[in-house]
Order: C-alpha cells, then structure tokens, then sequence
C-alpha cells in the first residue's frame, strides 16, 4: 500500500553512486514506490551514474534486485517493476575525470526539474560540482542533494561548504538528514504547532526533563571504516538527534516555510550549552548471545570509538532554562526503540494525599517502530479500594487512528519528493550544520584529551550502567523499553 498524490512536476533523478549500497537500499526504492502512488509524471526520468561500464539494461538488472529486496510487496507485480525501469538510464561517469561527462550532457533535457544526488564519498563532492558547473549541467530548476556525513567536524564542514558555495547558490542545495523525513517526526511539528493543547505548557515551568532515546539493534555491519573514524557522537547525536532537539524545543515558526523553520531550529541548536564531561557516558558493545564485539566489527582490537553514548545538556534560553535534555543512542541494544519522551512536572499539590500516589504526565513520541503518540494521564484507579491513582495511556497508534492512510511513506519517498518540488523546509542550512559541529566538536575533544575510554556493555543489552546511573543521579529514569 503506498499513499498516493499528485504528481510532481517532470524531472530527471541524476545519482552519482547509483550503484552503491545507499541508492540500492534506500532510493531506488523509494522513488519506484512514489512511481508507483502516481507521484511521477509521465516522462519522468532515474539516471544512474557511476565508473563501471554498465548499459541502461545493466542498470535495470541492478534495479530490479533493489526493488525485489528492499521495496516489499510491490515489487511483486512485475508489469509495475518493468513500467518503473523503463524510465530508468545510466551513464558511466567518473566523479575525478572527463569519461560521460558529454554523454550525460546529451542525455539532459531542457525545461524540467534536474536533481542530482551525490549519493558517493563526500571526497567526491568537489569533482562533481566541478564538473556539473563546467558541462552546464546546471539549469535554473537544477538542485543537488548531499549525503551524510556532512564533515568529520566544525573545520571540514565549513571547506563542504564553501566548496559547494562556489558552485551552487544555497537554495539549490539539499542536505539530506533522513530523520527529517520520518512521519512521526514531521508529526511531532503537527501536534506542537497544531494543537492549542500542548504549546502553553511547553516550557521549563510544566515539564520536568525530556528523553530522546534512538537505540539500534544492529551493529555496525559492513561500515567499519566509516565508524570508526565517526563514533556515534558524529554519526547519529550531530545530526539526527541534534534535528530531533531542534524540533522538540523550537519556538513557532512564523509560517512552515524553509527558513522560517530553519532559524529557528538554529536558534536552539546556538542555545544548547556546553556538556559537562560528568553529564557524558560513551559505551561500546562487546561480545555476547553470539554476537561478535565491536572491536571484531571494525577489525580493531584496540578501538575506542564509542558505539553508544548518552548525555545530558541544557539550553539557555528563556523557555527551557533548567530542564534537562537527556539523549542516548546506541548500536546492538536490546531493542530498536526511537522515542522522545517529555517528562511534565508533578501536579503542584497533592490533594489526594501522598498515599493516593503522585504522577507525572508523559507524552510520549514512538518515531521506531510502531509510530505514535501516546500521552500518559492520570485518571482513579477503579474499584472500591479508596483514591488510588493510576497511569493510563490516550494513545494515538497512527496506524490504528488512521487505518491504512496512516501507512508511512520512507523517510527517502518523502525527501526526493521534497527536493523535486523544491522545497527545503526538511533540510539542514549551511549555518545550522556549522553551529551543529561547533556544539559536538569541544565534546569530542574533551573526551579525546582526557584519554576516556567507551565502557564496555554487553551485545543486546541497555548499554553501560554508567548511563542509568547518570539519570538516577538526577532522580530520574530512563523511559521506553530499554531501561
Ligand atoms: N549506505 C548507507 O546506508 C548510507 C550511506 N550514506 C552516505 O551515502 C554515500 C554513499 O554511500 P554508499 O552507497 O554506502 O557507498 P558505496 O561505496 O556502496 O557506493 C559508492 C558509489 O560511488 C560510486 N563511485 C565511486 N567512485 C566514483 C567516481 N570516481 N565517480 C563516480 N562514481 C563513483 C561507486 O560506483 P563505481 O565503483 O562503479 O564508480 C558506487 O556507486 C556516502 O557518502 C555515505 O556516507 C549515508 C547514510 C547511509
Ligand atoms: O544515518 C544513520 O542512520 C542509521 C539509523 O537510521 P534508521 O532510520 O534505521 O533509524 C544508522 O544505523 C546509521 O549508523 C547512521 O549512519
């Protein structure tokens, strides 16, 4: 089932690396399934590119086994598959020299959207803007779209930058962070912005703390070297959980357009203060169930690269002043499990007396799996047995609320789209990257002075106890189901 839409105007996907793991796994099928909700118009074209010397009916093979694995159920109907493959094309490019940049030329058409998607290693980004500016590739409706990493750090991130400044005006590019384009995430702008409910109480006045918990199951499978060399302070709290925070503790946007959103998800991210080396836990898996450690995974016996970490940090602004933001995430855990949770503070008197029990409401946002909302009420807990107060939860289950519309298009579907029809509102601005990396960069390089090593925590488990810990300290919990 996929949720069907108006089309969106003519367009060639160009992907540089079209014939790498991320285009496999993620946007070839996602642009077949907005193919097949009728989002592409008639005409519409996906062109792979990359060095091998493959012909488009090559390509088409690759196409078809992406979509047989990683597009589900409508992958099955073969007449849809071999629709969507006719408008599939490849060139072989080489990113660092001339071999198909004239070809590609050629293959251009005038007067439709060009997108080009620079799904390769960021060392490759300069050859290629090179090179679309040179050949002209480049028309009034052209954009590119660049992957993560965005920079190892503050430093490389400013040369991307500016790199990509010399080449294209900043309204043509599109920094991808697919957590932008998850369902529930956008959701959580909806019931903030949305509701009258929720805003007035949004403060440091009614809410305790909030928890953004983004656990993964899996390791780090075949991305060792990348890993490595990125942590899961770089690869996940710099970015993802970073847009998450933003989202969560933003003011209102004057309007839900692309800068008015992104101001204002930089102001939070200028407001987040400093972390305290005691406020910061890194951990690493090691061994256990069957599982091979993370040290086997990246082929580095002596690795001290975290592959977990949970902090806690403030930000110094009028509306969250003294309420803590707790964020953890982490490779190999018990569960996958992404959920922010906002903690509200204890009624200001307990009228029912301290035996009845006390409660704080929770609202809870399920990003992974099972999307939702859930708010945590307090209602009397039934029977005869005198005031007792108990916890139930008004819950939200998209899918159960919405029945099939609610089915959630990938995070990839929603921002090709996006960049197609020109819109940058679910993607990071230059500066907003910058003030990310000047946040994370004296973390890690306090950590890196100090010579902390990650504390070890078995495969599948809540991560160090170090972390529970860290929020017990406060008289808190960890909340979700890893705890
Ligand atoms: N894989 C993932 O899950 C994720 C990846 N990313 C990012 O996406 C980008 C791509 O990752 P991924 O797909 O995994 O990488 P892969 O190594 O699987 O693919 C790299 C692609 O680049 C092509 N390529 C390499 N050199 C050149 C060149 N000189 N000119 C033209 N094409 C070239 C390769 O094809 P050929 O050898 O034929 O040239 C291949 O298609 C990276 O920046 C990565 O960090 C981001 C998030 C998740
Ligand atoms: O960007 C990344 O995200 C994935 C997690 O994405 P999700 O959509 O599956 O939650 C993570 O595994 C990867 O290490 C990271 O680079």
């Amino acid at each position: 089932m996929v949720s069907r839409t108006i089309p969106v105007d003519l367009f060639d996907l160009v992907v540089f690396g079209g014939t790498g793991d991320l285009a496999r796994r993620k946007i070839l099928p996602a642009l077949f399934k907005r193919f097949c909700s009728g989002q592409m118009a008639d005409g519409a074209r996906l062109i792979g590119a990359s060095r091998r010397d493959w012909s488009d009916a090559d390509y088409r093979e690759f196409v078809r086994k992406s979509l047989s694995e990683f597009a589900g159920e409508l992958a099955l109907d073969r007449s849809l598959v071999e629709t969507f493959c006719r408008c599939v094309h490849y060139v072989s490019v080489d990113a660092n020299g001339p071999r198909g940049w004239d070809e590609l030329s050629g293959l251009m058409v005038a007067d439709r959207v060009r997108a080009f998607y620079f799904s390769v290693d960021p060392g490759l980004f300069s050859g290629l803007s090179m090179r679309l500016q040179d050949h002209e590739l480049m028309n009034e409706q052209s954009r590119v779209v660049v992957e993560k990493p965005f920079g190892h750090d503050l430093e490389t991130a400013q040369a991307l930058n500016a790199e990509l400044a010399q080449h294209f005006d900043e309204s043509q590019i599109y920094r991808i962070d697919h957590y932008l384009g998850k369902e529930t995430v956008q959701n959580l702008m909806a019931v903030r912005f949305g509701n009258m409910l929720f805003e007035p109480l949004w403060n440091a006045q009614y809410i305790d703390h909030i928890q953004i918990t983004v656990a993964e199951t899996v390791g780090v499978d075949g991305r060792g070297e990348y890993y490595e060399s990125a942590g899961a302070m770089r690869d996940m709290v710099q970015n993802h959980l970073m847009q998450l925070l933003c989202l969560i503790a933003m003011e209102p946007p004057t309007f839900f357009d692309p800068d008015a959103v992104r101001d204002e998800k930089l102001k939070v991210i200028r407001a987040l203060s400093n972390v305290e080396p005691h406020h910061i836990v890194r951990g690493q898996y090691t061994a256990a169930d069957g599982a091979t450690s993370y040290r086997e995974d990246v082929d580095n016996p002596r690795s001290r690269t975290e592959s977990f970490i949970a902090l806690k940090c403030h930000l110094n602004n009028w509306r969250w002043a003294g309420t803590p933001f707790y964020l953890r995430t982490g490779k190999r855990m018990s569960e996958r499990d992404s959920e922010i949770t906002v903690v509200f503070k204890e009624t200001p008197h307990a009228i029912f007396g301290q035996e009845a029990g006390r409660h704080n409401n929770e609202l809870t946002i399920q990003l992974q799996p099972d999307e939702g909302i859930t708010l945590g009420v307090t209602i009397k807990d039934p029977g005869p047995g005198g005031m007792r107060l108990v916890d139930v939860p008004l819950d939200m289950s998209f899918a159960e609320a919405l029945g099939p519309s609610a089915d959630s298009p990938d995070a990839y579907e929603r921002l090709i789209m996006d960049v197609i029809r020109g819109d940058q509102t679910l993607f990071m601005r230059n500066d907003e990257v910058e003030a990310a990396w000047a946040w994370t960069d004296p973390i890690i390089r306090g950590w890196q002075a100090r010579g902390d090593a990650p504390k070890p925590y078995d495969s599948y488990s809540a991560g160090p106890d170090d972390a529970t810990m860290m929020i017990r300290r406060d008289g808190r919990e960890w909340r979700g189901v890893i705890n």
